[in-house]
């Protein structure tokens, strides 16, 4: 199976987006890397073939993190996928505690789809997470993002088994 133009536009659209963003590691990795992990984790290790799913997974922090806008994805890659990026958004107008408690709050509620992108996008952040320390972050703050994302991922459970044993090793390995 080859991709198709619209998924490979999508990369395209996504590596512009995100091409003056650096991940917060001590490399400086581009941005760009995670958004590809996170579509990649859905296709070889959730065994994801919706391109729907892959190219929402592609576009997920590029209105919370970019200039993008839901119109420009609705113009672009049509209402099914925008919709899908919108639920996966945060509402960066609001305090972050507000957010990180609204992740759980919402999560059940969410569409499969988005459920499937929440999972591969923790489950990279996490892997991330366990190799190196993001710059300027403690060893609690580290522990605090585990913990949290678990009660995150408690309530998106039933989704995507693959995926959530993949998490659940992670938890295993770090929390007691
Ligand atoms: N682990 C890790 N994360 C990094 C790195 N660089 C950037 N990030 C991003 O940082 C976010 C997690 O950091 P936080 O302090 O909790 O959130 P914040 O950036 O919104 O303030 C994630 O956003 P997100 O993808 O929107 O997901 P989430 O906020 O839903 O977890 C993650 O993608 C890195 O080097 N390692
Ligand atoms: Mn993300």
């Amino acid at each position: 199976m080859s991709p198709s133009c619209k998924f490979m536009q999508c990369l395209q659209f996504a590596a512009r987006k995100h091409a003056n963003q650096r991940r917060k590691d001590i490399k400086q990795t581009p941005y760009i890397n995670h958004p590809i992990n996170v579509s990649t984790i859905l296709s070889t290790e959730a065994y994801i073939n919706d391109e729907v799913v892959l190219m929402a997974a592609l576009l997920h922090d590029s209105v919370e993190d970019t200039d993008t806008t839901f119109e420009e994805i609705e113009e672009q890659f049509g209402s099914e996928i925008c919709d899908i990026v919108r639920e996966v958004t945060d509402d960066k107008s609001l305090a972050k505690e507000e957010r990180k408690r609204l992740q759980i709050e919402n999560a059940a509620n969410c569409s499969t789809k988005a459920k499937l992108i929440k999972l591969a996008d923790k489950l990279d952040n996490l892997r991330d997470l366990q190799i190196s320390l993001p710059v300027g972050w403690q060893e609690e703050r580290r522990n605090e993002y585990f913990r949290w994302a678990k009660k995150v991922i408690d309530n998106l459970r039933g989704t995507n088994q693959h995926l959530e044993d993949r998490l659940d090793e992670i938890f295993i390995a770090v929390l007691n």
